[in-house]
C-alpha cells in the first residue's frame, strides 16, 4: 500500500511497516520538535492499518477456532456413534460368552458335574442319613448334593444361589458328617444367633464368637480349640471375620487345630464381601486371603446369594482359589412379579402404599422395605392409621422389641413389616406375599436379596419398588462414602433398571448378573412384559438440550442448583410431563450429560448438579438421547383383567381413590398414641418442602467429613447390624 505524503514529494511504501520501522519513525518524530505533518499523519496511518491489520487476525483466528471446534464436535458426534455400537457389541458379545459359558458348565464341565452328583463316596450314606434323621429333610435341593460332595471331597467351592435356596444346609450338613471343627465366617450376629437357635433344635452343638460372647462362653470356645482331641460335640463355630483379622490367639488356635486334623474346612458366608467390586465390600474379608497360605489343605466353602462374574472372579484371586468348583443356581424366581412405581413425591407414595396394601394384599403377609429408621416408622405410623397391622423393626429398636415384632409377623398377628435393611437376613418366612421398597435399594444386588424373601413357598408373590427421583441423590451422598469407592455406580445401575420401561425387567437382572435370559421365559411376570400398551423410546434431545443450556446460565461459584431446583426451574421450559422430565435428569446424569458436585461439610453433605463432560454433545442435532416413555398414565385400566397381572393396576387412580381416607388414629406397636405434631409431620410428609433434607444426609459431631458420612451411612442404613 502506498501512500502520499501531505507535501505530496514522499511517498511511503506502508505494506511492509513492521515494528522496527514504526519505531523508527517514533524516533524521527522526536527528534524534530514539532514533527512535520507528514510525519504525524504517517504515524497515524501505521496506527491505524497496524490495528485494523490485528483486528482481522483475530477474526481469522477465531473463524479457524470456530471451524476447529465444528470439526472437534462432529469427530466427537462420530466417536459417540462409534463407541455406542461397540458398547451394542459389547453386549452381544457378553451374551455369547455367557451362553458360552453356560454351555460349558453344561458341556464341558458336564461330566465333573455328573460325578459331583454320584451318591457312592464313602461318605454318601452317613450324608443320606444325617439329612434324613438330624435335619428331617427328604431331598436335596439343586446344587446341594454337588455341593456337599465338593466340600467333603476337600476342594474349594464357590455355591451362587438365590435367598432361600438352601445354602445353610451346603455346609452345616458337612460340618456333622465330618470330624473336626467347621469354621462359618459370618459377618451378621443377628443371623448367626438365628442359626445357632435352629442348629441347638436339631441337636447339633455350635457355637459363635464375636462381641457379644461372654466371657464364660469364650473362655468354654477357647478351651475346645486348646484341646481339641478331647472329648466335646462342638461342630461348627461361627466367627465375625473382624475376630479373625484382628485376634493373633485365635489364629494361633486354628494353626493347632490344623496341624491337629480338627480344623473340618472354612466356611465364608457372603462370600461377595470379599471383592470391593459387590455390593458390600468389608474390608475385614480382604484378611481372609492367608488362610490358603497358612492352611493349604484346608477346603475353603464360599456361599453368596448374589454376585456377578467380576466379582466372583475377583473373589477367587483374593482367596486364593483359582480352581475352585463354582456352582451358580439360576437367579431367576418365576414366581415373583416384579414392578417399578414412578412416585413424585413422598406423601404419594405412602397413600399408595397404604391403598395397595389393603386392596391387593389384604391381611397377607409383606414387607416394606425403607430407607431410614424415621421413614421405617413413619411408615408403619400411616399404615397403622389405614388400620393394617403393621409393626416397625429397625436396629434402634431393642433386642426384645425386635424379637417381639419378628414373632408376631411369624404368626401373621402383624401382617405388615416396616423396616430397615435391619430386617431380612435370614428371615425366613414361606408365604411372604409381598416386598415393597419405599425407597430405593443401593444395588441391584440389594435389591434382588431383599426382594427375594417374597414367596419362599413358591407361590406368586409381589416384589414392588417405588421409584423417587428424590431418593437418588438422598442416597448418593451415602453411596459417596462407600468403602468400595463403587457407590454411586452400583446406585446408577439401579437407577437405570427403574428409568426401563422397554425390557423385560428379569432380563435387566440377569444381565446384572452376567445371565442370559430370554424376555419370553418372563411369562408376563413384570410390569414391562404385562403391559398392554408398551412403552416407546423418545429421542428427548430438544428437551435435554435446555436443562443443561439452563445448567450453564445458572450454575455459578455463588448459585447452586440441587437436583430438585433443576427439576423445578427447568419445569415450565421442558415440554415432558413431571415424571418424565425428572426421569429425563436422571438419564441426563447418568449418561454424564449431567454430573454431581458434592459438597461436604462437617454437618451434612449435599449434592448439586452441573454440566457434564458430555454436556456439549447436546447442541449436535445428531445426538440422541432416549427416554422410555408411556404415552399416558392411564394406560389400560378398563382392560386389565382380573386374572392378569397387575402391572397396570398402579395406574388405576379411580380404584384407587374408592379406598376410604385414612382414619387418624395413630399408635405404635406398644398401643401408645403417636404425639400431634409428628402425625402432622408424616400427613404433610412430602419431599418437595426442603430441597435441603432431599439431599443432605444429617450428621452429626465434628469429625472429619468422611467420617461423618459413613457414620450417616451406618445410622441410616443400621449397619450397626452388621457388627
Ligand atoms: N433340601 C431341602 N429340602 C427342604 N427344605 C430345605 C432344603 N434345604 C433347605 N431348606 C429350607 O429352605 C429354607 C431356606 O434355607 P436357608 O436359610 O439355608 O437359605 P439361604 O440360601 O441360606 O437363604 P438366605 O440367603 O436368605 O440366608 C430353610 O427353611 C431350610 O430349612
Amino acid at each position: 500500500m502506498a501512500l502520499q505524503s501531505a507535501d505530496d514529494d514522499d511517498l511511503m511504501i506502508l505494506d511492509d511497516v513492521d515494528d522496527q520501522l514504526l519505531i523508527e519513525i517514533c524516533q524521527a518524530a522526536e527528534q524534530e520538535k514539532s514533527p512535520s505533518r507528514q510525519v504525524l499523519h504517517i504515524l497515524l496511518w501505521v496506527a491505524v492499518s497496524k490495528a485494523s491489520v490485528s483486528t482481522s487476525l483475530e477474526n481469522d483466528e477465531l473463524i479457524a477456532i470456530d471451524f476447529e471446534i465444528a470439526e472437534l464436535d462432529s469427530q466427537i458426534a462420530h466417536l459417540y456413534k462409534q463407541r455406542s455400537k461397540l458398547e451394542q457389541r459389547k453386549q452381544e458379545l457378553k451374551r455369547t460368552l455367557s451362553n458360552a459359558l453356560k454351555s460349558s458348565v453344561h458341556g464341558f464341565q458336564k461330566d465333573a458335574v455328573e460325578n459331583w452328583r454320584r451318591t457312592d463316596y464313602p461318605w454318601s450314606k452317613k450324608v443320606e442319613h444325617v439329612l434324613n434323621t438330624v435335619f428331617k429333610l427328604q431331598t436335596f435341593r439343586l446344587w446341594q448334593l454337588e455341593t456337599i460332595n465338593v466340600t467333603l471331597f476337600g476342594k474349594d467351592c464357590i455355591l451362587i444361589m438365590p435367598t432361600g435356596g438352601g445354602k445353610s444346609l451346603c455346609f452345616q450338613l458337612p460340618a456333622v458328617v465330618s470330624e473336626g471343627i467347621t469354621i462359618c465366617v459370618s459377618p451378621l450376629i443377628a443371623l448367626v444367633e438365628d442359626q445357632i437357635h435352629q442348629l441347638h433344635a436339631l441337636d447339633i452343638d455350635a457355637r459363635a464368637i464375636n462381641s457379644s460372647t461372654s466371657k464364660t462362653d469364650a473362655a468354654a470356645i477357647m478351651n475346645i480349640l486348646n484341646n481339641p482331641n478331647q472329648n466335646h460335640q462342638m461342630k461348627i463355630l461361627y466367627v465375625t471375620p473382624e475376630k479373625l483379622a484382628k485376634s493373633k490367639t485365635m489364629m494361633t488356635k486354628l494353626q493347632k487345630l490344623y496341624e491337629m486334623k480338627q480344623f473340618a474346612r472354612l466356611v465364608i458366608d457372603e462370600v461377595h464381601c470379599c471383592s470391593t467390586w459387590g455390593h458390600d465390600f468389608r474390608p475385614d474379608f480382604k484378611y481372609l486371603n492367608i488362610f490358603k497360605r497358612l492352611f493349604p489343605k484346608l477346603p475353603l466353602l464360599g456361599l453368596t446369594a448374589t454376585a456377578t462374574t467380576k466379582v466372583i472372579e475377583d473373589v477367587k484371586q483374593i482367596l486364593n482359589i483359582p480352581h475352585c468348583v463354582l456352582f451358580k443356581a439360576p437367579f431367576n424366581r418365576k414366581n415373583l412379579y416384579y414392578e417399578v412405581w414412578r412416585k413424585d413425591s413422598a406423601k404419594d407414595c405412602m397413600e399408595d402404599l397404604a391403598r395397595v396394601i389393603t386392596q391387593r394384599f389384604d391381611k397377607q403377609s409383606g414387607i416394606v422395605y425403607c430407607l431410614s429408621q424415621k421413614d421405617s416408622e413413619d411408615v408403619c405410623g400411616y399404615l397403622q392409621s389405614y388400620g393394617i397391622k403393621a409393626g416397625c423393626y429397625h436396629a434402634s429398636l431393642t433386642g426384645r422389641a425386635r424379637t417381639q415384632v419378628h414373632e408376631k409377623w411369624l404368626k401373621n398377628e402383624v401382617h405388615v413389616i416396616c423396616a430397615t435393611i435391619a430386617f431380612g437376613m435370614g428371615i425366613d418366612k414361606p408365604d411372604v406375599r409381598f416386598v415393597i421398597h419405599h425407597s430405593l435399594s443401593k444395588t441391584i444386588e440389594n435389591f434382588y436379596q431383599e426382594s427375594g424373601r417374597a414367596g419362599r413357598d413358591d407361590k406368586q408373590s409381589h416384589c414392588l419398588l417405588f421409584f423417587k427421583y428424590s431418593d437418588v441423590f438422598r442416597l448418593a451422598c451415602m453411596a459417596l462414602a462407600e468403602k468400595s469407592g463403587n457407590g454411586l455406580k452400583n446406585l446408577y445401575s439401579i437407577v437405570d433398571y427403574c428409568l426401563n420401561e422397554t425390557r423385560c425387567r428379569r432380563d435387566c437382572i440377569a444381565e446384572h448378573f452376567d445371565e442370559v435370559f430370554q424376555a419370553g421365559d418372563c411369562h408376563k411376570m413384570c410390569d414391562v412384559c404385562s403391559r398392554i400398551r408398551k412403552a416407546t423410546k423418545k429421542n428427548c434431545r430438544s428437551d435435554a438440550q435446555i436443562i443443561i443450556d439452563y445448567l450453564k446460565n445458572t450454575v455459578t461459584s455463588k448459585n447452586r442448583l440441587t437436583a430438585l431446583k433443576l427439576f423445578e426451574q427447568t419445569t415450565k421450559l421442558v415440554s415432558l410431563n413431571r415424571e418424565d422430565h425428572q426421569r429425563l435428569i436422571l438419564r441426563l446424569l447418568l449418561d454424564r450429560y449431567i454430573k454431581e458436585d458434592f459438597h461436604l461439610t462437617p454437618y451434612n453433605s449435599i449434592c448439586y448438579l452441573i454440566p457434564g463432560p458430555r454436556a456439549t454433545r447436546v447442541n449436535d442435532l445428531q445426538c440422541e438421547i432416549y427416554l422410555d416413555v408411556i404415552e399416558t398414565n392411564k394406560i389400560a385400566t378398563t382392560v386389565v383383567k382380573e386374572t392378569t397381572t397387575t402391572a397396570e393396576q398402579p395406574r388405576k387412580k379411580q380404584n384407587i381413590l374408592t379406598v376410604p381416607k385414612p382414619k387418624l388414629r395413630w399408635v405404635n406397636d406398644d398401643k401408645k398414641v403417636v404425639d400431634k405434631p409428628s402425625l402432622k409431620r408424616v400427613l404433610e410428609y412430602d419431599d418437595t418442602d426442603s430441597d435441603a433434607n432431599e439431599n443432605v444426609a444429617e450428621l452429626n459431631g465434628e469429625k472429619a467429613v468422611k467420617q461423618h458420612i459413613t457414620s450417616v451411612i451406618t445410622d441410616e442404613f443400621d449397619e450397626l447390624d452388621f457388627l
